[in-house]
């Protein structure tokens, strides 16, 4: 029997955003196609470690919060509850939502929509040794105190950099002492003149016999904070990412359909899935849909389609061909939607140029938003670059096909193994 606490992700949404100056809270601002909070929800939501999500937002926001979980499908949403007026009352709240049962805390900014799985595991992990845990990254830059002077400021100390370490979160707790440092913190009138900036400030403060566990955070793990942090995000989700290696034997009996790589149709024939390969010599040409839907109507359900870039097997300028590539992409995605159960791939085209690179733009904004919409049929979408040689190319398409992820732009990877 599993023994562990229960452990509840906390979405700290109770913000307004004054810095980022949007005029509406930021965790309600889209970046890579979803809205901050609904990135930090779904890592959350996706997280074997997280049994319950608990949301505090902005007042007068809970219905656009209700529509993202609705919509999502978030299942482990349990409560929507009304931030506070800072940072802190808003932790204040949720704690007295959580009810009496001892439990394990995740406390999240929302605006750190780009929170890694691994830290979530290893959180929760150091959890079971350690009743209060934080995230954080050593400081690259040098960190200064100033000291206030008629004429500014100068410098009143240059702090030791090998010891100095910038705080993210999610910062977790054993509920009962987290609780026990706020009850503290909000019984003494010195708190709210000199209030904490984080969670762990408050246990170092009010339970200073309480060790606080470092875990590694990540540089990617930023909090959405000032307007160039929007865009800051947006790259950071536009990074390719790699795919782990997955036992690709889990293809076999499954029906994949592949349009023009041979290398990827022949090596899921080897691990025995049931291949149906077409390509331009069987005249199916990803630029004429009904082409297409023939095909794919012939081989009726299916659970995986691959659709490779044409650019290089079509006469003229390999710029102008390019283009072509997007009108495929969408082409196949119509067709293969009806019929399809797991997952489709798109394999960017290698090459440079205009062209070619608002081609490997559209199908990057192609695959997120199709991954979006198809999301609640269960069914995943993908794209992989394939600047690398075919049977590179072709592993990792594999792996990406078996692998749950969606909506992401995959790196082959250079081990190829
Ligand atoms: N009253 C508050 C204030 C902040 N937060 C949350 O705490 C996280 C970090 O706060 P911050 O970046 O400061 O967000 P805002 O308070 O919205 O920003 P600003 O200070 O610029 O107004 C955010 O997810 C924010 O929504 C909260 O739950 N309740
Ligand atoms: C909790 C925090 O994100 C850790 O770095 C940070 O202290 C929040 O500060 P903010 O002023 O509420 O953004």
């Amino acid at each position: 029997m599993d023994s562990r606490l229960r452990s509840i992700g906390v979405l700290l949404a109770g913000g307004v955003g004054q810095r980022a100056g949007l005029g509406r809270p930021k965790q309600l601002a889209e970046v890579a196609g979803r809205t901050i909070i609904e990135h930090s929800l779904a890592v959350f939501e996706a997280a074997p470690e997280i049994d319950e999500i608990v949301v505090l937002m902005t007042p007068g926001y809970a219905d656009q919060i209700r529509e993202i979980v609705e919509r999502g499908g978030y299942r482990k949403v349990s409560k929507i509850v009304d931030g506070g007026a800072s940072r802190t009352e808003s932790t204040w709240r949720a704690l007295r939502a959580l009810g009496d049962e001892e439990c394990d805390v995740l406390l999240h900014d929302a605006v750190r929509p780009l929170l890694e799985p691994r830290i979530i595991t290893e959180c929760v992990r150091a959890l079971e040794t350690h009743q209060a845990v934080n995230v954080a990254i050593p400081s690259s830059d040098t960190v200064l105190v100033a000291e206030p002077v008629p004429d500014g400021e100068v410098i009143g100390e240059v702090l030791d950099r090998s010891r100095l370490r910038r705080s993210q979160t999610p910062q977790c707790f054993r509920l009962s002492v987290i609780r026990e440092a706020y009850e503290r913190a909000f019984a003494d009138p010195e708190f709210g003149r000199r209030p904490a900036t984080d969670d762990c400030g408050v246990v170092l403060r009010y339970l200073p016999d309480v060790p606080i566990h470092l875990v590694p955070g990540s540089e990617h793990n930023i909090k959405v904070t000032h307007p160039a942090d929007l865009h800051i995000a947006e790259l950071l989700f536009e990074l390719p990412k790699a795919v782990p290696a997955g036992d690709r034997r889990a293809l076999a009996g499954q029906s994949v359909v592949v349009l023009g790589d041979t290398e990827t149709a022949e090596l899921a024939a080897a691990q025995g899935a049931r291949v149906h390969a077409f390509s331009r010599a069987d005249g199916v040409r990803v630029e004429d849909f009904d082409s297409v839907a023939k095909a794919l109507d012939g081989v009726g359900g299916v659970d995986h389609v691959v659709s490779a870039p044409v650019a290089a097997h079509l006469d003229g300028l390999a710029d102008e061909a390019a283009g072509v590539d997007h009108l495929g992409a969408l082409n196949v995605a119509r067709a293969a939607r009806p019929h399809l159960r797991g997952s489709l791939l798109l394999q960017v085209p290698r090459g440079s140029g205009a062209l070619h690179a608002s081609t490997a733009a559209a199908l990057t904004g192609l695959t997120r938003a199709l991954a979006r919409e198809w999301a609640a049929d269960g069914i995943r979408v993908n794209c992989v670059n394939t600047a690398a040689s075919p049977l590179l190319v072709a592993q990792t398409s594999l792996d990406i096909l078996i692998s749950d992820l969606s909506g992401q732009v995959i790196d082959v990877r250079v081990d190829g193994a």
